[in-house]
């Protein structure tokens, strides 16, 4: 395991539970499909870098972090043990319809006492949440994302997503519906792709 490639210091007990997290990945990982296998030589790059570098975000924010679709828990479990391990009063609620992951996202939970609670429903079927931030990976464009957010996310909150290199047409479309504000970041773990970070969602 690389410490020293993630964005951030992490105590031996952050890192040590990342280990953790990621052999229950690669072992659920025969029988379930978490993350392409393709992508298994280089998991800690491609996935746990890539989530935990959403941690740079965290500021001053407390209260409920909703994950949608979280598959196997990127970047929900990742966000939840690092900020665990630096003692932020934050708590991930992991929103993931598929019934096997939501039983490894909770198992993962489990043992490691995480703050975290999984619905296994469909976003479109939870109630609303009032969500201080909201996260997705890999879910859905920026127009249908920007739909989520708008009804589970706070009125002061944010949203933050790792997107692609097609970050710039996707918020171009999206605008065509939705009023927001939006921040680029250069991404950590790829020379191409952007994270980008949402507020004031409102409709055209
Ligand atoms: C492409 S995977 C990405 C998973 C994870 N975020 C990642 O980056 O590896 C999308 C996940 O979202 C889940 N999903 C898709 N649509 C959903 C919905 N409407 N409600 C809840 N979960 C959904 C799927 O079951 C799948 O696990």
């Amino acid at each position: 395991m690389m410490a020293g490639d993630l964005p951030l210091d992490v105590s031996r007990e952050t890192l040590a539970k990342l280990e953790i997290y990621v052999e229950m990945l690669r072992k659920w990982n025969v029988a379930i499909n978490l993350v392409a296998k393709s992508t298994l030589e280089d998991l800690w790059q491609r996935h746990i870098v890539d989530s935990a570098q959403l941690a740079e975000h965290f500021g001053d924010v407390t209260g409920t972090w909703l994950d949608l679709g979280s598959g196997g828990g990127l970047p929900g479990l990742v966000l939840a043990i690092i900020a665990q391990g630096q003692g932020r009063d934050l708590h991930f609620h992991l929103v993931e319809s598929d019934l096997r992951k939501a039983t490894f996202l909770r198992q993962v939970a489990q043992r490691l006492e995480l703050p975290v609670t999984v619905s296994a429903v469909r976003i479109e079927s939870l109630a609303p949440q009032n969500a201080d931030v909201i996260s997705a990976r890999a879910l859905a464009p920026l127009k249908v994302l920007c739909s989520h957010a708008a009804r589970h996310m706070a009125a002061d909150g944010f949203a933050i997503f790792p997107k692609g290199s097609h970050a710039a047409a996707e918020i171009d479309e999206a605008r065509a519906i939705w009023d927001f504000t939006v921040e680029t970041y250069p991404s950590l773990t790829n020379a191409d792709a952007e994270v980008i970070k949402v507020k004031n969602i409102r409709h055209v």
